[in-house]
């Protein structure tokens, strides 16, 4: 046989192998996609009786997540407006997604101990936050937070109030440069990071560096990247992520954020290891002339510290007197102490806590923070009345806040929970069913599988909850208005089993900030609520940067 002729027979037999190759795929395909989708029939049955956008075959409505995040938040709030119900489906392929914003069906998912699993979205998270309380489920997740639940308690959180106030009054110094237009978020972004080395971590001032700012900036960029995750089907499998420019810029990310954190833990291990004596700040906790009563509420009638006061969770239990000084610990310094042995927690573990803490703790308050900031600059006439509040309580004196002032704070604390309302910081609570749910508002079943999102955003912003939604309403958290409102109608910070852990550290912190700034500037802002681009990259932002102006007020705090 010629070579020719060898060649000829050689490729006819390769192409009648690779033809058999596809004639046995195919069916092979299409057999197993048959089988998969029987087996997902009662999720579809139970889906096609959701209402939401139509969607195309394989990809569903993956094609409403493209475009840039402010885009997207405002494409998905204008399509929920075409729907009537309070329960609405979206297919990302094949992942199949309900939010919920009706406060029963809310109340229904977060109050469970059943669906407490986070949903599979979060698992981006890990890279970065481990197995750290905010992801992490079952008898795991059960006893880490009755370890760190206690180390945001009441009585820790009043030792931090001096370090409070000197952040406060050192941000304070910081903005006095800022002469136009700028983006407070960056500050706020930098102080909160500072406060929680120093007050959960432990770490004192004099032994930080920039390693703060570069952490907060790193934080915001891999939560850019987390959020093209959720909403770019292409880069959800990490085979394909891992050969994006993304994946080496989320290392890179890693690096910063892992360098900080495992610095603080290094640091502190030395401290304890030296016998250094551990932050239990026993007999700093009182104010000798603060009443009682005032231990366990704050200012707001029918509020406690963010959350409706019918509401109750383990951050609400007295049980400091039982418990004695082991509950008292700042946050690491009681990781630490557990770790003794390593039966409580291992080092792994310890690193993953902080990593969560160091993240939840920053970025949702400087998020909270920069609205408050941005709203003020807006309604004036509301500034007038903070100013004129915190005039009363402070006259002419430029001394610090004490924890009876920030109970003195209505006003402030009005204005806080409006700006937790209508710019909750995280937008989207998102669960992960094991079982089918009946919505008690519908009647409607949520299929097992199936990735719920308690949309806050949407919640928060309900016409017949809220008459009014889109304007800024400090009024809105009169007792009056909320005697009668749903426990569940107002949850920025989550409620239930899995409530925020930093509830009212965050809420004692953004009193001290806020009321320290306002004490010394006066805030503008050239844009009104209508003009924000808002965007959803985790965290509630501002696309454009929240940009405010600053004047010196006359009475200035010393320094
Ligand atoms: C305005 C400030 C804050 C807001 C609006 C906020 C909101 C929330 C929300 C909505 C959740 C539930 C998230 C989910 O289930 O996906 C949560 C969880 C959490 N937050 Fe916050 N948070 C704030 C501040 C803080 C602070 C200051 C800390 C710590 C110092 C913190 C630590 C945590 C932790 C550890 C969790 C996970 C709890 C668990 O799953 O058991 N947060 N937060």
């Amino acid at each position: 046989m010629s070579y020719a002729a060898a060649e000829t027979v050689a490729q006819a037999s390769t192409w009648g192998a690779s033809s058999l190759f596809y004639v046995l795929l195919v069916p092979a395909v299409v057999l197993w996609y048959a089988y998969w989708r029987m087996s997902r029939r009662h999720l579809y049955e139970l889906a096609d009786k959701i209402a939401g956008p139509k969607g195309l075959p394989l990809i569903g409505n993956a094609l409403e997540f493209t475009g840039g995040s402010d885009d997207i938040f405002k494409r998905m709030i204008k399509r929920s407006e075409e729907f009537q119900d309070s329960i609405i489906k979206v297919w990302i392929g094949p992942r199949l997604l309900v939010f919920l914003y009706d406060p029963s069906d809310v109340e229904l998912i977060l109050s469970s101990h059943v669906h407490i699993d986070k949903a599979d979205e979060y698992k981006f998270f890990k890279p970065w936050l481990g197995d750290g309380l905010l992801i992490s489920t079952g008898q795991k997740w059960r006893s880490h937070r009755k370890l760190i639940a206690p180390t945001f308690h009441l009585n820790v959180l009043k030792s931090f109030i001096d370090l409070f106030n000197a952040n406060s009054r050192a941000v304070v110094d910081k903005l006095k440069r800022e002469t136009g237009e700028f983006d407070c978020h960056d500050y706020m972004s930098e102080c909160t990071v500072e406060i929680l080395l120093e007050t959960a971590m432990g770490v004192s001032k004099s032994t930080q560096d920039r390693s703060g700012f570069e952490y907060a900036m790193a934080v915001m960029k891999m939560c850019d990247i987390l959020h093209l995750r959720h909403t770019k089907i292409w880069l959800r499998p990490d085979l394909l992520f891992n050969f994006t420019q993304y994946a080496k810029l989320q290392n890179n990310l890693l690096d910063i954020i892992h360098g900080l954190t495992k610095k603080v833990i290094k640091r502190k291990k030395e401290e304890f290891k030296s016998g250094k004596k551990l932050a239990s700040f026993e007999n700093e906790v009182a104010e000798p002339s603060e009443p009682a009563k005032h231990t366990q509420t704050t200012s707001v009638e029918g509020l406690s510290f963010g959350q409706s006061s019918g509401l109750k969770d383990d951050l609400d239990v007295d049980d400091d007197a039982a418990v004695g000084q082991k509950k008292r610990l700042a946050f690491l310094d009681l990781l630490l102490e557990s770790a003794q042995g390593g039966v409580v927690i291992s080092d792994e573990e310890i690193k993953e806590q902080v990593d969560t803490i160091m993240f939840e703790g920053h970025d949702t308050t400087a998020a909270g923070s920069s609205f408050f900031l941005s709203a003020m600059g807006i309604h004036q006439d509301i500034q007038d009345k903070v100013v004129e509040e915190l005039d009363n309580i402070f006259g002419d004196s430029d001394r610090p806040a004490t924890f009876q002032d920030t109970l003195e704070m209505k006003y402030l604390e009005r204005c806080l929970m409006e700006t937790l309302r209508m710019f909750p910081p995280v937008p989207i609570i998102a669960r992960q069913l094991k079982q089918d749910v009946t919505m008690p508002s519908s009647g409607k079943v949520v299929p097992s599988g199936t990735t719920v999102i308690v949309a806050t955003y949407k919640l928060h912003r309900r016409a017949d909850i809220y008459p009014n939604p889109d304007k800024f309403d400090p009024d809105n958290f009169l007792p009056e208005r909320s005697a009668n409102r749903h426990y569940y109608a107002f949850v920025p910070f989550s409620a239930g089993p899995r409530s925020c852990v930093g509830r009212k550290y965050a809420m004692l912190k953004l009193k001290i900030i806020l009321s320290t700034i306002l004490r010394n500037f006066r805030v503008h802002s050239d844009l009104k609520e209508s003009d924000f681009k808002l965007q959803a990259d985790i965290i509630l932002k501002r696309a454009e940067g929240f940009k405010v102006r600053l004047t010196p007020r006359k009475r200035m705090a010393k320094a």
